[in-house]
C-alpha cells in the first residue's frame, strides 16, 4: 500500500496552522501513524508547489524523515525534450533523493529515457489513468493493429527499459482494463491510484492484477489523510491505513 501526501493547507486540521510548518507537521505525524503499513508513499508534488519555496521546504523535510527502507514516489507528472528531462531527473532524482517519479509519455522515447539514465530508479509511466478525461486521448484506437493508444504506450515503452525500473500507472477505475494490460505487461509493476475518493475496486484490480511474478502499489491519499479533521486525525488515518493493507494481504492470498 501506498500512502499519498497530497497535502492541502486547506484540508489539514485547523489545529495544525499553528505549528511553524504545517504542511510538515500534518506529513510528519501522517508518516508516524502509517508508516507499518506502507511500502510507499507519494507527495503529489504540486500540492507543494503551488506553495512556492516553502512549499518546496516542506516537501524536502518529509522526504527526509520518510523511513529510509520505505519507496518514495515524486508523483510530479514530467517529460520534456531531452535536455530538459534531464533536469527533471536531475532535481526529482539527485537535488531530491526520489526512488521514483511518475512521468507522461505524450513527448516519446526522448522524453522519457533521460528519466531512465539514473542506477536504482524508477519511472512510473502514465498507462491508463483514473479520470475521466483519461478516454479522450488513451482510448483512441489505432486503426492499424486496433489497440487503444495507451496500449502502444505500454508496449513501446517497455523495449527502452528493464522490469526493475519502469512501473506503468493504471487507475483503480479502469478494473476493465487491467486483464489485458496485465498480458502485455506481465511484469511490471503497476502503481494504482482510484481507490477511496474516486471510487476504483481494489477487488476488481487485484484480481487480474496480481501474479506471482509481481502486483500492484495501490495508492490512497484522501481516503487516508482526511479521514478525521480532528485532533486523533492521525490514529483514524492509521485505522483506515490498516483497514486497506489487511483487504490487500487478504487479496494477495486469494489471487496468487
Ligand atoms: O491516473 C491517475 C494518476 C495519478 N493520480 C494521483 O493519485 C492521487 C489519488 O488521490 P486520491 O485522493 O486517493 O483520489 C492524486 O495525487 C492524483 O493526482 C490519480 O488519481 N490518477
Amino acid at each position: 500500500m501506498c500512502v499519498g501526501l497530497d497535502t492541502d493547507l486547506d484540508k489539514i486540521p485547523r489545529h495544525l496552522l499553528d505549528s511553524e510548518d504545517p504542511v510538515f507537521e500534518f506529513n510528519r505525524q501522517i508518516i508516524d501513524a502509517t508508516h507499518e503499513y506502507a511500502v510507499a508513499y507519494k507527495p503529489n508534488i504540486a500540492f507543494y508547489e503551488a506553495l512556492g519555496p516553502r512549499g518546496w521546504e516542506s516537501l524536502a523535510k518529509t522526504l527526509e524523515y520518510i523511513p529510509k527502507n520505505i519507496f518514495t514516489i515524486a508523483d510530479a507528472k514530467r517529460g520534456d525534450i531531452g535536455n530538459t528531462s534531464k533536469l527533471y531527473a536531475k532535481a526529482f532524482f539527485e537535488t531530491m533523493d526520489f526512488d521514483s517519479i511518475t512521468v507522461a509519455p505524450y513527448m516519446g522515447e526522448d522524453s522519457v529515457k533521460p528519466f531512465l539514465e539514473f542506477d536504482n530508479k524508477w519511472v512510473i509511466l502514465l498507462a491508463h489513468t483514473s479520470n475521466v478525461g483519461s478516454a479522450d486521448f488513451q482510448l483512441i484506437i489505432d486503426e492499424r493493429d486496433h489497440r487503444p493508444l495507451y496500449e502502444h504506450v505500454i508496449i513501446k515503452s517497455r523495449e527502452w527499459a528493464t522490469t526493475d525500473q519502469l512501473m506503468f500507472v493504471v487507475g483503480a477505475t479502469r478494473a476493465d482494463k487491467v486483464e489485458r494490460i496485465r498480458e502485455i505487461a506481465p511484469e511490471n509493476f503497476f502503481l494504482v491510484p482510484g481507490v477511496g475518493a474516486q471510487g476504483g475496486s481494489l477487488e476488481e484490480v487485484s484480481k487480474y492484477g496480481l501474479n506471482s511474478e509481481c502486483g500492484l502499489l495501490v495508492n490512497s491519499s484522501r481516503g487516508i489523510i482526511y479521514v478525521s479533521q480532528h485532533e486523533n486525525f492521525a490514529k483514524e488515518a492509521s485505522k483506515e491505513a490498516a483497514k486497506i493493507q489487511q483487504e490487500m494481504a487478504r487479496l494477495l492470498d486469494q489471487y496468487t
